[in-house]
């Protein structure tokens, strides 16, 4: 008999033909990505291949999980953070291209927009569970900041202690629940994650902080299975990060607030891939935007691009807009938004939502919030003075819009896709350990979208690349060439 448990869980399955037409636009959108698919569709690399993302739940996903499957794969899917999910794209990935809405045929995702942390959690869940698999987990993991992976390894370790340290001493309500539901799987079953992780050949990794707790495991010597690092191709942090929130910061601030940045003093905290593509954003609009680092380098950077750079003491209580780039904690922290001007707006676009404190925030004595409509809100402070706080701290590119853009998300999810390639069909060249994409593969993904924006490429003559000490075909730089 067919199991009827619906093996997925959105918001509307009625949205799934607006999500598939929003799908068909972003395709041709997506160059670099559907060159690849084409290019792979006989070989099928990811035949046998059970991926477990955990990724935004996009309209640009969507067309990332349909060229996984395209490839061979077998893929479950959650989203990364509980405000990103597109409900409409959700709802088609779920219907699939050749399903409806009363027949479901496509992939199972777990994922909606406004998920409650127990929620998030329970969907990461979802999507690392494989009902039908010898290990009953995945092969593959796909991660953006690394929520699947910390799940996995947690399991594994608990489950080697035979306990997991109780919920009450969780550092944070998000703690606790990942605690409360590593305590749920011990007492259902002591070796879920054990062999759940047994055949992950390995995970690849979107994002700055993703990546960064994967260099901290590899430090520590407590890495499962291999990891590339997919922030670091070229082709994704000097364009996501940059290109990308370029594009998206100043959609997420003016759909949520609908404020004129022009005029307006913006402060920018860090000048990162990611603070340079906001500085600009917001530059963009006619801010006078000012720049925080800890970086001497990125500081001087910022500099000779015309940025002033202070520090947030002394300009927290002149400016009208603050955003959070760091991938760092505690950035602006309850104290600092007590000085603000009364309105000012205040938002993150780092991965976490640790870069503003808004437990401290919760606790100020007298504070009230309110809620203005979803993802944006005031907190009034006793005195009367009001700042609006957008997506609760957490990415507002995804909360208060849709994030990056269809042409610059083909970029990364180009690069993801070869490194799902690279890990599932050459294990033996992969040893556990944290690997960058190959540079030829990175300058391919660059050469992919090039035509799009009707670039010419000028051809090297051998005695040209004899001359740089290159190929002809390249690789043009060596591997320490910073772009
Ligand atoms: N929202 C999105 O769509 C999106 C896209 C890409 C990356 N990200 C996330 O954005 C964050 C930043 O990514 P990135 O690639 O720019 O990282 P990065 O390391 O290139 O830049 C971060 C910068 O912040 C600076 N910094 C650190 N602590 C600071 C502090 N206390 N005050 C001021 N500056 C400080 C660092 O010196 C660095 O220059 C990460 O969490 C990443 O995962 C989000
Ligand atoms: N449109 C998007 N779809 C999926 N993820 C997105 C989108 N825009 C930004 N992101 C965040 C991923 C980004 O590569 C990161 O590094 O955080």
């Amino acid at each position: 008999t067919v199991d009827n448990r619906q093996d997925f869980k959105v918001a509307d399955l009625s949205l799934a033909e607006f999500g598939r037409k929003e799908i068909t636009l972003a395709e041709h959108e997506m160059p670099g990505l559907m060159a690849i698919r084409k290019e792979y569709a006989d070989a099928q690399p990811l035949a046998g291949a059970r991926i477990t993302g955990s990724l935004h739940m996009t309209v640009q996903t969507a067309v990332l999980i349909e060229t996984l499957v395209a490839l061979g794969a077998r893929v479950r899917w959650a989203s990364c953070n509980i405000f990103s999910t597109q409900d409409h794209a959700a709802a088609a990935i779920a219907v699939g291209p050749n399903g409806t809405p009363d027949n479901p045929q496509g992939v199972p995702v777990f994922a909606w927009k406004g998920e409650t942390l127990e929620e998030y959690w329970w969907c990461t869940e979802q999507a690392l569970t494989w009902p039908d698999s010898p290990t009953g987990g995945p092969n593959m993991i796909l991660d953006d900041g690394g929520d699947a992976t910390l799940l996995v390894h947690k399991g594994v370790e608990y489950e080697k202690d035979g306990k997991a340290p109780s919920p009450d001493t969780a550092e944070s309500d998000e703690h606790r629940v990942i605690l409360e539901l590593l305590n749920r799987t011990l007492s259902e079953n002591p070796q879920k994650w054990t062999q759940l992780s047994s055949e992950i050949r390995g995970v690849t990794e979107e994002t700055t902080t993703g990546v960064h707790r994967l260099y901290e495991m590899q430090r520590d010597g407590t890495l499962l299975f291999p990891a590339i690092n997919v922030n670091d191709a070229v082709t994704k942090s000097k364009f996501d990060n940059k290109y990308g929130c370029r594009h998206s910061l100043v959609d997420g601030i003016n759909r949520a607030t609908d404020t004129l940045i022009g005029g307006k003093t913006a402060v920018v905290c860090g000048y990162g891939d990611v603070g340079k593509g906001c500085a600009e954003s917001l530059r963009g609009q006619g801010a006078r935007v000012i720049v925080t680092e800890i970086d001497p380098i990125c500081a001087l950077q910022a500099a000779m691009d015309g940025y002033q750079v202070t520090t947030l003491d002394e300009v927290v209580d002149k400016a009208d807009i603050f955003v959070t780039t760091t991938g760092n904690k505690d950035i602006i922290m309850a104290s600092d938004m007590a000085k603000m001007k009364h309105q000012a707006i205040v938002g993150n676009i780092g991965h976490f939502d640790n870069e503003i404190d808004m437990a401290g925030l919760a606790k100020v004595p007298g504070i009230v919030k309110d809620e203005i409509k979803p993802q944006v809100h005031t907190w009034t402070f006793p005195d009367g003075k009001k700042i609006i706080v957008l997506s609760e701290g957490r990415l507002l590119n995804l909360g208060n819009a849709t994030g990056h853009p269809s042409f610059v998300m083909s970029n990364s999810f180009a690069d993801q896709t070869l490194a799902q390639i690279e890990l599932f069909t050459k294990p033996d060249e992969y040893p556990t350990g944290v690997y960058v994409l190959p540079k030829h593969l990175d300058e391919k993904v660059a050469r992919l979208h090039l035509d799009a924006l009707g670039v010419k490429l000028t051809t090297l003559r051998q005695d040209q690349a004899d001359y740089i000490g290159v190929k002809v075909e390249g690789p043009y730089k060596p591997d320490h060439y910073r772009y």
